[in-house]
């Protein structure tokens, strides 16, 4: 019974009020409603349904309009359990161990080995773990692998954190157990998701599977009756084109999980979910915009602030697809140049691919007066060379100046080449080039936090998150996971600045740069001549009418500190309702350039 032939689901008759859940079925009253809801609607009442087609498969569609700051739904996993290559985990909890170790060292008790478990060698981080759910039916087959894994796996005080490749055994003999669990769900559900076996057949880290996985299982673990090599490849396949990471910010670790629904959504490079984990571990998927009834609901397999030949390499090679979703199709990224650098033979406008889907399409300067053309491949050494760059800054004992020096090198300090156009001919990079923005997302991350920090870091805090706004805005807009953390950022630095009585955002309230009443430490000069580079060189860039037009203007630049804390503030409280996690991850000095 529908909801548009309006009769009651329970007695047929009449009835006037529609399920709020699903908006599929109605009824005559509460009475039937509930009696229902007990009789099974509690398990079909979805705002969403399974659907089909030839680009994406299998994916979710709304059923009804979803409201922005809805959970569309909470999915248990599957399967759970390290990632292919692993820091040392507990195989009962999931927590990291190294971390328990370090605790405990000191100088009078040097650091020991893992706990071990006592049946199959595997490190835990104690008793208690060995009767673990999670653990306690793969125990007796992992006991067949404790000579090997006990001379791989421990603790080793110079490389605390390093990955350790035999984790890549455990989920898939996981999935292996729950064929003899449950052969049902096993053949129903799990062997049905999508493997792209064949393509990563012809990949090396399947020429690496088929010779440690395989005979580790099958020989080792002794489940060769159980299983055939092509099985045991297809499963691995399964979980790589289905697991979602999981971060366990508590436990110091990602794991992989796999969920039933989690496994059906599709990807779109501008999504409109995001989602987080819950204490038991449940994927909570949520509508970051209002998304109409029948369209897509999609989350992002990739990271926003890559530029679109970079997110496509990345997909097609974890998930053996080509993205050609709007951003993809659109030469400007929705308008925000991302992937482009400036014209390096007219200095005055974008270079942008002819064809974004095609890697052996051209790259053209956007200006029709100018000839500039380069391959693709071209772009992709120059954008190398550059993330190269910025990888190594990352690692730097400062990154945090260090990034600052990159900006001033790679937008540059307002100066004149004496061309007229008053824009400086070295510089390639624009306000939001991918690299450009990677380091102004990873200085929001390294400016949050202290709250003794001097007044221009604050501002400049401020200036960063506002100006990454707006590329939130239009890649990954509502309430993504992007725009939450520059808003805490935001939200953190106004309060400072409010506390300390300054309610004037505009630049000429900022101090000046040598009268910091020795607040400032000396990476201060290079702050403060960054933020006047990129806010000075994008205002000439834009009163020019060339380079930068379409970044709109900071329209919000002269509200008072006090009127815009109000404003944050109160986007927050809205993402809070549907996002538990939203303030749960704190920046550390080591925090990367990357998003997720
Ligand atoms: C997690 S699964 C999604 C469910 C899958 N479509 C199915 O039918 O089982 C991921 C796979 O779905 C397909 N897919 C997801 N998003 C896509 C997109 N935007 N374009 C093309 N294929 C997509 C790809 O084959 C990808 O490897």
């Amino acid at each position: 019974m529908t909801a548009e032939e309006g009769r009651c689901a329970v007695c047929g008759v009449s009835g006037g009020k529609q399920c709020g859940g699903c908006q599929l079925v109605s009824y005559c009253g509460r009475d039937h409603q509930r009696q229902h809801w007990k009789a099974g609607h509690r398990e079909q009442c979805r705002c969403f349904k399974i659907s089909n087609n030839a680009v994406l498969g299998r994916h979710l569609t709304a059923t009804r309009p979803i409201n922005r700051g809805e959970v569309i739904y909470t999915d248990t996993p599957l399967l759970l359990g390290p990632k292919i290559a692993s820091t040392a985990v507990c195989l009962g909890c999931h927590r990291s161990l190294a971390p328990q170790i370090l605790q405990r060292t000191t100088d009078d008790a040097p650091p020991t080995d893992f706990h071990h478990c006592r049946h199959c060698s595997w490190p835990l981080c104690g008793p208690a773990c060995e009767t673990a759910s999670q653990h306690k039916d793969e125990c007796p087959l992992l006991a067949r692998s404790s000579n090997a894994v006990r001379s791989r796996i421990h603790f080793s005080p110079s490389e605390p954190t390093r990955k350790e490749s035999s984790y890549c055994v455990v989920v898939p003999l996981r999935a292996l157990l729950l064929k003899r669990s449950n052969p049902q769900r096993f053949q129903d559900t799990f062997l049905t998701l999508e493997s792209h076996l064949e393509t990563r057949l012809k990949t090396p880290l399947y020429a690496a599977l088929r010779s440690n996985l395989v005979p580790f299982v099958r020989d080792v673990l002794g489940m060769r009756p159980e299983v055939t090599e092509h099985e045991l490849l297809q499963i691995a396949a399964i979980l790589d084109t289905n697991c979602y990471d999981v971060r366990l910010p508590e436990r110091d670790v990602k794991v992989r999980g796999l969920y039933e629904l989690g496994a059906m959504m599709s990807h779109h490079c501008r999504p409109n979910t995001k989602h987080y984990f819950d204490a038991k571990l449940r994927l909570v998927v949520v509508a970051t915009v209002d998304i109409p009834k029948d369209a897509v609901i999609s989350i992002s397999y990739s990271q926003p602030l890559l530029a679109t030949i970079q997110r496509r390499y990345a997909i097609r090679q974890a998930k053996c697809f080509e993205c050609c979703c709007d951003r993809c199709r659109d030469p400007t990224e929705m308008g925000t140049y991302v992937g482009s650098i400036i014209c390096p033979q007219c200095r005055k406008t974008k270079v942008v691919p002819f064809d974004p889907l095609d890697l052996r399409s051209e790259w053209q300067c956007g200006s029709r007066k100018c000839s500039f053309r380069e391959s693709a491949i071209n772009m992709v050494r120059r954008n190398e060379l550059i993330q190269a760059t910025v990888m190594a800054l990352s690692r730097s004992p400062s990154p945090r100046d260090e990034y600052e020096r990159f900006l001033v090198t790679h937008l540059g300090p307002p100066k004149d080449d004496g061309d007229g156009d008053g824009v400086d001919s070295g510089m390639l990079l624009h306000l939001w080039n991918t690299n450009v923005l990677q380091v102004k997302y990873a200085l929001t991350q390294l400016y949050h936090g202290a709250v003794d920090q001097p007044e221009a870091h604050l501002r400049r805090q401020v200036a960063l998150c506002r100006d990454l706004l707006e590329v939130a805005d239009r890649l990954e807009p509502g309430f993504s996971p992007f725009r939450g953390k520059l808003l805490v950022a935001l939200r953190d630095a106004l309060l400072i600045l409010l506390g300390r009585g300054e309610d004037d955002l505009s630049p000429q309230a900022a101090p000046p740069v040598d009268s910091n009443g020795g607040h400032v430490r000396p990476t201060t000069s290079v702050t403060t001549m960054a933020a006047s580079a990129a806010t000075t060189t994008s205002k000439r860039r834009r009163q020019k009418g060339r380079i930068n037009t379409e970044i709109p203007p900071n329209t919000g630049r002269e509200k008072s500190t006090t009127q815009l804390l109000q404003e944050v503030e109160k986007e927050l409280a809205e993402m809070r309702k549907s996002d538990p996690t939203l303030e749960q991850e704190r920046p550390t000095e080591n925090s990367n350039t990357m998003i997720k």
